[in-house]
């Protein structure tokens, strides 16, 4: 099935980019998946209609400050008028991050990512793996070391490159993510919507149901 899936992320220093090209891998593991990159700080009008048009959208920030980077946050604010317009309404949306801690508030930016979607009437796809690394056993190497589910966490050493930084194991998280998009939006493309959530009818009071 031609599922097509956008990764639509900012990066200042290259991590962010480099967990998105993992997304993007993971989300052509599933046959007949494209998985299109852009860049939010660079966009045309063809990646608008590509984002228009994608059966879903996986938003990438770097966690700045506790929060998604200016970059991202002007594109956020710039999709407002697609709001108005519900063009994104009961698109399947999902979010990653990274940044340089441990911890680094990388929930607090998940967290804008969700609420950006759920603006726009979109379906969050959680990460959907257990935790790693939790456990006498555990080890950074561990899928999902980071232990996230509202989506996919990386964690970069401040002092390295994208290339180095983070490890295999945040970008396998990364295109596990990616492929659970694809599978789910391939999924959800095949039944057919009502609209009954749009459509309001008349629900009995108490009183006339006693
Ligand atoms: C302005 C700025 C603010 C940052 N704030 C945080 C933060 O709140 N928590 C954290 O753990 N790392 C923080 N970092 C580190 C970045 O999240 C980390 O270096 C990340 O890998 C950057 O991704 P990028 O290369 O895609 O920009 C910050 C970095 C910058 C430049």
């Amino acid at each position: 099935m031609n599922v097509s899936v956008v990764i639509a992320y900012h990066s200042g220093y290259g991590h962010t980019a480099a967990v998105a090209r993992a997304v993007q891998i993971g989300v052509e593991r599933c046959n007949g998946a494209r998985g299109e990159l852009i860049d939010v700080t660079d966009l045309t009008e063809r990646h608008w209609s590509l984002m228009a048009e994608a059966d879903a959208i996986i938003f990438g920030s770097p966690t700045y400050m506790g929060a998604v980077s200016g970059p991202f946050k002007t594109f956020m604010d710039q999709t407002s008028s697609l709001w108005l317009q519900r063009r994104w309404q009961d698109k399947l949306a999902a979010g990653f991050t990274i940044s340089s801690s441990q911890a680094g508030d990388k929930y607090a930016t998940l967290s804008q990512l969700t609420t950006l979607a759920a603006q726009h009437g979109m379906i969050w796809v959680s990460l959907g793996l257990l935790p790693g690394n939790n456990s006498s056993t555990g080890s950074i190497e561990d899928i999902n070391r980071i232990g996230g589910s509202l989506g996919a966490m990386a964690q970069a050493n401040a002092d390295e490159p994208a290339e180095i930084t983070p490890p295999d194991s945040d970008r396998e998280t990364a295109a596990l993510l990616g492929a659970r998009v694809a599978e789910l939006a391939a999924r959800f493309k095949t039944g057919a919507l009502l609209g009954l959530h749009s459509k309001p009818g008349a629900v009995p009071s108490l009183e006339a149901q006693n």
